[in-house]
């Protein structure tokens, strides 16, 4: 397993591109299966996670390639209808390929998705709708055998709670399935009306994404397409906390800053300047960051639960006391121990965590246990004085494209240490 060795601190300071989303690029593959015809996806990153949809959609039967950040897919000789576990366990976003095999198969065999572990992540929410479309599940023990001899079918769907997965899930079954559906309650995350706009551009009749009630009329097919991924905004958060954590001015391309209203007035609060330009963003921090009051991780246009943890590692050697409160997930703050062995004062009590600000941070060795509380450890251990070593890297390799590349370009030192 190889590992981060930073040596810090640094002093982030220069220009960098934001790659693609990847939470946007890996529901657009599974899109990708519901054509008669090639997709283009351009702006992809490289991820392993992108790597896994990949394999997923050849085992399907579809023909893959990538050229630089453009990935092909040719859904034409699509004859499997089933996913290996293996490939299911590598990450959470393999459920969202249930709709599309579904649209495209009429049945599907699979078993629970990986991804992150933050407390309980049921799936119950997409069974739920797509048992109201027509699909038969049969569940044993982790595996779920799914068919819908009848075709799928148009229903009204009112979601308890606007999941992301669930929502991006109904959008694929309904897209060709036999009447209109509506989803009321749906997720608002601009990876659902990236989504949304690549099925339009496909031929889908979809209205309402970004809102919370979104209407899918079903069409017959539907053809493939060239779409560009949206830039990734917690790749972005990232690497504005990693600036703001080092004292550093930076300036990031290509990102959407409209996506990122709601972490931007935090770094305000804290000090930072901005100027934004189109879909540029530049930032400069203070030497000490003052605190951020308050973050309440919430849906979209709420404060991103994926930016909770860099987030984190700013506050903790920020002056004064910030408080987190974590809506999303039960468990996702397994990066504070971790913190603390870098020098943090932060105390959790349930889904609160009370960060006291401290002067300075010192390295040392530290174990990533999930892809963005990994990315907060790489945060702290930029801001950290001396040697902080990261193992964990496989989960930041899920999120971040070049990170320690990056860093470096920005000034920082970080190398990665082989196996
Ligand atoms: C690959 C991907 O896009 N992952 C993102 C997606 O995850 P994901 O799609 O898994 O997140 P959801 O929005 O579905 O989950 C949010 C909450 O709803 C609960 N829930 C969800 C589904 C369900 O059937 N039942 C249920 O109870 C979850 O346990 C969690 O507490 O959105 C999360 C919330 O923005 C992000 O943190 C993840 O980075
Ligand atoms: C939690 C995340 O990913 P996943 O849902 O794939 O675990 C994430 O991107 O922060």
């Amino acid at each position: 397993m190889s590992k981060l060795l930073i040596q810090g601190p640094s002093r982030l300071k220069g220009e960098i591109r934001v790659h693609g989303a990847k939470n946007s690029t890996l529901p657009l593959m599974a899109a990708s299966l519901l054509c008669d015809s090639t997709c283009v996806l351009h702006n992809c990153p490289v991820l392993s996670d992108v790597k896994t949809s990949e394999k997923i959609l050849q085992h399907l039967g579809c023909r893959t390639g990538r050229s630089g950040s453009d990935v092909l897919i040719d859904p034409r000789g699509v004859e499997q209808s089933d996913i290996p576990e293996h490939l299911m366990r590598e990450m959470r976003s393999s459920i969202v390929f249930l709709g599309a095999i579904l649209s495209r198969m009429g049945r599907a065999e699979l078993s629970f998705p990986g991804g992150c572990e933050l407390g309980p992540r049921p799936i119950d929410l997409h069974l739920s709708a797509l048992r109201k479309m027509g699909v038969t599940i049969q569940e044993d023990h982790g595996c779920l055998k799914c068919s819908a001899p009848e075709g799928l079918k148009g229903v009204q769907i009112a979601f308890s709670f606007p999941s992301v997965g669930a929502t991006e899930n109904v959008l694929l079954a309904a897209c060709c399935a036999g009447g209109t559906t509506t989803i009321t309650n749906a997720a608002r995350e601009p990876e659902i009306c990236d989504l949304a706009d690549f099925l339009n551009c496909c031929g889908a009749k979809i209205s309402g994404a970004g809102d919370s009630t979104i209407v899918i009329e079903g069409v017959k097919s539907l053809h493939g397409c060239e779409h560009e991924v949206i830039p990734d905004r917690i790749a972005a958060a990232t690497y504005l906390a990693a600036t703001a954590a080092t004292g550093g001015s930076i300036i990031l391309n290509h990102v959407v800053p409209e996506h990122l209203a709601p972490v931007l007035p935090l770094f305000e609060e804290s000090g930072c300047r901005f100027a934004i330009h189109e879909k540029e963003i530049y930032m400069s921090a203070p030497s000490r960051l003052g605190r951020i009051k308050n973050v309440r991780t919430m849906p979209y246009p709420g404060f991103p639960t994926d930016a909770q943890a860099p987030m984190m590692a700013m506050a903790a050697v920020a002056n004064g006391t910030s408080i987190f409160v974590e809506n999303i997930f039960e468990s996702r703050y397994k990066h504070v121990g971790e913190l603390l062995r870098l020098g943090a004062n932060i105390k959790v009590e349930g889904r609160v965590a009370v960060v006291e600000g401290v002067g300075r941070l010192s390295g040392a060795p530290v174990e990533a246990a999930d892809l963005r509380g990994g990315a907060a450890l790489v945060v702290a251990g930029l801001a950290a004085q001396g040697e902080t070593l990261v193992s964990g890297v496989r989960h930041i390799d899920r999120g971040y494209e070049c990170l320690e590349e990056n860093l470096c370009l920005l000034g920082a030192q970080v190398k990665r240490l082989p196996d």
